[in-house]
């Protein structure tokens, strides 16, 4: 199609204008010599085959104007194979330049005397004339370019915007929603032509244009939950101030699903373990573990892990979960020891905007809602102060919750699986630990052995170490020395799966011979195990080695983690053991 083409309407509208004010016909051809637009004898002449006449082909070849005053004499005409019929007295043509490019030709033409007396008469000044009448259909033609342009990048950006699955909302500063892409209309469930123009808070309850302003200056994302159409809308909302050459023109508003949210949050922990291959070891005592989890995974109920730390109990919490009909579905996990008591209720719970000092806007929802219709791992359980096990203990009961500073509950479906080194029936008896939440969440227990009671699964957690940080550090290491290997094998492995796969990183990364030596290994392990102490009650020895190795690393967050490391145990039983000290300088 060509460009004049296109704008077939506006050329014949201007060519019947020059018509009517000078009294001659008026013509125009495009570049491929088919007429576009035609006054008197040439009026409806507008077909799609090329016409015949040269005069045309010679002024676009040219890009020059032509006065022809005799035509049929001329020697353009000579060539032409019109020549024969044509009726036409005179002619002026002018080119229809774009861009340095002629698009087509616009021609005066006269078929009677009066005709031809009016354009030979005044030639010049109606070349002048014509020119400008190319021009103006030259600007057409750029115009209606620059609106196909424009339409062009409207569904190139219509189809970006209904591509991406956040729901895009934009709101002009009277609250007037003025565009929206197909995920925001699909949220907020009503038919796309009632949308346009509604009021935002007539959306979303208790938004207006003032306060999206305000958080869209502030930067914060803000949980909605509103009923809309019939249905329940819940999403974070992330909001943007809209500004063009103008100034401020409202806000663009983005919108997540809750129930996507969790979703990503879950997939996020969990790609690593939830095939369960990582799960190493076929000890006797591994096997009973594996089948317990097994059994459990099948059912819904509480299941309490047990075993102390590095033993893997996350790990088993992981692929319990991924076993179970809730795989799907969120898992969370949170480690009650690693935060602050006064923290831990609303990590757990979740909180309303406002409901204490530095609360964040627009709320924040806790890891019960988060695992809703998936799994909460409550890691070292036996660290949940006592008013909080009651809160947990009706959560558990009535499988509704209630944010800090909410005024109603909402149903929650979790499944809880927990994890303790603790004594917990020693805690009962000493009244730290509510025996009703322990039924509870010990519906079904589960004992992980400590290493040194499986040294049977040795083998294989040493190989696959060996080969797994081998790779890390791009190391050629043949294997382990034979004494190498019964050193390792005798060790105690307090800090069991944890403290292995730390040493075996340490040796894969120092080791400068071919294989694992001895002495490297020795190195490694007496440092642990053979710290000259005095005979001393265990926990005061265990508190000097924390000491010990707080004064090597440093008490920065970087020192605790290598200490934690070097002790053979996780930062958060570091953090544990430092709260339980509570001395100044010691506690985390
Ligand atoms: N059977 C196993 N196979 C492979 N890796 C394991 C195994 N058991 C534990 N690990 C590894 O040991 C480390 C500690 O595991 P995990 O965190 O599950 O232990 P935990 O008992 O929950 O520890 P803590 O009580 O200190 O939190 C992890 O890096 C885990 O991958």
């Amino acid at each position: 199609m060509s460009k004049l083409f296109n704008i077939k309407e506006s050329v014949q509208q201007v060519v019947e204008a020059i018509a009517s004010v000078l009294g001659v016909e008026v013509t125009v051809v495009d570049n491929e010599l088919r007429r576009i637009a035609g006054t008197g004898r040439y009026a409806g002449d507008v077909s799609n085959m090329p016409i015949k006449a040269t005069i045309f082909d010679q002024v676009l070849q040219s890009g020059k104007g032509v006065i022809i005053d005799n035509p049929g004499k001329n020697s353009v005409c000579l060539a032409c194979e019109a020549q024969q019929y044509c009726s036409e007295m005179a002619q002026v043509c002018c080119p229809i330049v774009v861009e340095k490019q002629t698009v087509g030709v616009i021609a005066l033409v006269a078929f009677t005397a009066k005709q031809k007396e009016t354009l030979l008469g005044q030639q010049q000044s109606l070349f002048g004339f014509l020119d400008k009448m190319a021009d103006l259909l030259a600007s057409k033609v750029i115009e209606q370019e620059q609106l196909t342009q424009l339409e062009d990048t409207k569904i190139q950006l219509e189809t970006v915007l209904n591509t991406v699955h956040e729901g895009i909302i934009a709101i002009d500063c009277n609250g007037c929603i003025v565009d929206f892409n197909a995920a925001g209309q699909k949220m907020i469930g009503i038919p796309a032509d009632k949308i346009m123009g509604m009021n935002v808070g007539q959306v979303f309850v208790d938004l207006s244009a003032e306060t999206l302003l305000r958080h869209a200056k502030e930067r914060a994302n803000r949980e909605i939950s509103c009923w809309i159409a019939g249905r329940q809308l819940h999403c974070i909302m992330t909001v943007n101030v809209w500004v063009d050459s103008g100034g401020i023109k409202g806000i663009v508003a983005t919108l997540q699903e809750m129930a996507k949210v969790k979703k990503i949050v879950s997939r996020y922990g969990l790609e690593i373990d939830c095939s369960g291959n990582r799960i190493l070891g076929n000890s006797a005592g591994m096997k009973t573990v594996k089948e317990a989890i097994t059994m459990a995974s099948r059912t819904n109920a509480s299941v309490c892990i047990r075993g102390e730390s590095g033993t893997g109990k996350e790990l088993f919490a992981r692929l319990l979960h991924c076993s179970s009909q809730r795989k799907q579905q969120p898992f969370i996990a949170i480690n009650c020891a690693a935060i602050p008591d006064n923290l831990l209720e609303s990590e757990l719970f979740g909180y309303e905007e406002g409901a204490f000092t530095g609360a964040r806007r627009g709320g924040k929802p806790g890891k019960f809602e988060l695992a809703n219709g998936g799994t909460l791992f409550l890691d070292e359980i036996g660290d949940m102060p006592m008013q909080l096990q009651a809160k947990i203990l009706r959560v558990l009961q009535e499988k509704r919750i209630e944010r800090v500073g909410a005024t109603q509950s909402q149903p929650v479906d979790v499944r809880i699986i927990s994890a303790t080194h603790k004594d917990i029936e020693e805690m009962i008896k000493n009244g730290q630990f509510r025996q009703d939440l322990y039924y509870r969440i010990n519906v079904f227990p589960v004992t992980i052995p400590p290493l040194r009671e499986r040294k049977d699964d040795l083998p294989e957690l040493i190989k696959d170490f060996l080969d797994r940080y081998q790779v890390m550090y791009a190391k050629e290491i043949t294997g382990i020395d034979d004494d190498a290997y019964a050193l390792l094998v005798d060790y105690d492995w307090p800090g069991n799966v944890r403290e292995l796969e730390n040493v075996m990183e340490y040796l894969v990364s120092t080791e400068t011979g071919a294989a694992i030596s001895r002495q490297n290994v020795s190195r490694r392990i007496q440092r642990g195990k053979t710290i000259s102490l005095d005979i001393m009650p265990i926990a005061q020895a265990e508190r000097q080695l924390i000491q010990t190795a707080l004064a090597k690393f440093g008490t920065t967050l970087e020192g605790k983690a290598k200490a934690a490391e070097a002790l053979g145990i996780s930062k958060a039983t570091l953090y544990r053991k430092l709260k339980e000290y509570a001395e100044p300088g010691l506690e985390g």
